[in-house]
Formats: structure tokens, sequence, C-alpha cells
């Protein structure tokens, strides 16, 4: 009989029914930071970073992760500096964590997992008209990592959690104001950066990582409190929101720069 060529099955992620990898990406994250192979840039600047409390809107369950969103319309709350080429609007900032505290970040240092990151997405509003634009864009996006660390309670996460359980269900939202995420970040400045991808659809490679060498430490409740969400909506069977974080991906030809030596 005639011979029909099936094209190989994509492998699809099991959260996200998408290509666990992305045809032709050369750019894809998360990615593992070895340290030693990181190269200390003394061109890099250090990070600045100035929020508005006043452009938080809410918080509300995407069915991935939940988001604190901010009011973009404006240059209130911007970072700049480090290895961006100008300044970048916060747009949002979330989370990816574990079932149990062995995993659930998205990037791994000398290949250790930390319980929980934090990512607080900016676009380049100078050079694209809306964040949906600046998605498709090589440079449009900088987003900072930040790993969280199982220790003391963090205060300024603690309004976060009692939240929570108002947006218990994917599509919920809730009303969230006067919240300033710079309370989140270390104050150590020392960061690596490379150029990536977003971690979830649409995958695109058109974000500048600046991930913070020092983590951020929170308690058991804390993480407990992110795992009571779920993926799914009201009245479906409950799935816990829990391993929301994408595999490692190739680093392929690029190299980690650290602004520390
Ligand atoms: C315009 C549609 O595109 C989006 O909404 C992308 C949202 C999105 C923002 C940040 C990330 S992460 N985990 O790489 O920081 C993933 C997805
Ligand atoms: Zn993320």
């Amino acid at each position: 009989g005639v011979q029909r060529n099936e094209a190989p099955k994509a492998v699809l992620h099991p959260l996200w029914q998408s290509p666990l990898t992305i045809p032709g990406g050369t750019r894809q994250s998360p990615i593992n930071i070895q340290w030693r192979d990181s190269v200390y840039d003394p061109f890099l600047k250090p990070l600045k970073i100035s929020y508005d409390p006043t452009t938080c809107l809410h918080i509300w369950n995407n069915g991935y992760s939940f988001l604190v969103e901010f009011d973009d319309s404006t240059d209130k709350s911007i970072i700049v500096g480090g290895p961006l080429e100008n300044q970048y609007r916060l747009k949002q900032f979330h989370f990816h964590w574990g079932a149990i505290n062995d995993w659930g970040s998205e990037h791994t240092v000398d290949s250790k997992f930390y319980p929980a990151e934090l990512h607080l997405v900016h676009w380049n509003a100078v050079d694209y008209p809306s964040f949906e634009d600046a998605v498709m864009e090589g440079n449009g996006l900088a987003v900072i990592g930040v790993f969280l660390k199982l220790g003391a309670r963090h205060e300024g996460l603690q309004t976060l959690v009692d939240a929570l359980p108002a947006v218990r269900h994917k599509d919920t939202v809730i009303e969230f104001d006067e919240f300033d995420p710079s309370c989140l970040i270390p104050s150590c400045p020392d960061y690596w950066t490379y150029a990536g991808s977003l971690t979830t659809p649409p995958l695109t490679e058109s974000v500048t990582w600046i991930i913070k060498k020092k983590p951020i430490e929170v308690d058991e409740d804390q993480l407990e409190a992110f795992r009571t969400l779920l993926f799914t909506s009201d009245g479906e069977e409950e799935r816990r929101m829990v391993d929301n974080f994408r595999p490692l991906q190739p680093l392929m030809n690029r190299t980690v720069r650290s602004s520390f030596q």
C-alpha cells in the first residue's frame, strides 16, 4: 500500500497543552544557571526599580498562576538600567511553585530548585504601543526573577497571601490596591541576566531575564497558601494549582552574564 509519512506528534505539556519544545527555538526559558559558567560583565549597570503602589489594580487567578496586575497606561511604575537599553513598564507579577518544597522554581542555580519563583513582568513602552505587541518582539519584555526559599515569614507577602482565598478558582478576581512589589525584591543588587522567552504560552522569545542572586525568605504557611489555589473553575472537579513551572530548556548558544564577581 501507499506509505503515508506521519509527521512526528509534538509532545504536549500536560498543563499547557502546548508543544514542550518550540520548533526552531534558540532562546527558550527557563534554564539552569551554572554559577561558574556565568561571565561577569563590568559594563552591566545597577538595576533601578521605581514602582508607584497606587498603580496596583487587582489580583486574579488565570488558571496558570495568580497574577497581580498594574495600570501600565503611564510610566509610573518602571525599571531602568541593568542590562536594559531603556525603561520598561511594570505590567504584572506572578509566581511558580511546587507541590512540595523540594522543587517549584522555573530557573535553577547549579541544578538546585527553590520551592518557588516570583516573576515581575515589564514591557518596552518606548518602542512598542502595547504589551501585546511587545510580547512578540526580541527586546519587548524584561522579567525580574526572584527565588523564594523556606525561612522566616515575609510580612510584605502576607498581604498577598491573605487575599488568595478570594481568587481560589480560575477566572476569579478581586480588587487589590496600594501594594508596592519592591518589598518582594532582595536589597542585594546582584543578578544574572540572559536572553530568553516566556515560560508559558505563547512562549515567545521576547524576554530579557534578570534573575536576582539572593532569594527572599517565606515561611511554610505562606507556601502552603499558594498550594490551596486551584487550576479549575468553580463547579469543575478541583485540581490543586501546584507544579506550575516549565521544564528546563537547552542553553544553546547563550551566555549568562553576572553583575557581580
Ligand atoms: C499577549 C499574550 O501574552 C501574554 O499574555 C504573556 C503573559 C506571560 C507573561 C510572563 C510570563 S513568564 N512566566 O515567562 O514570566 C509568561 C506569560
Ligand atoms: Zn512566570
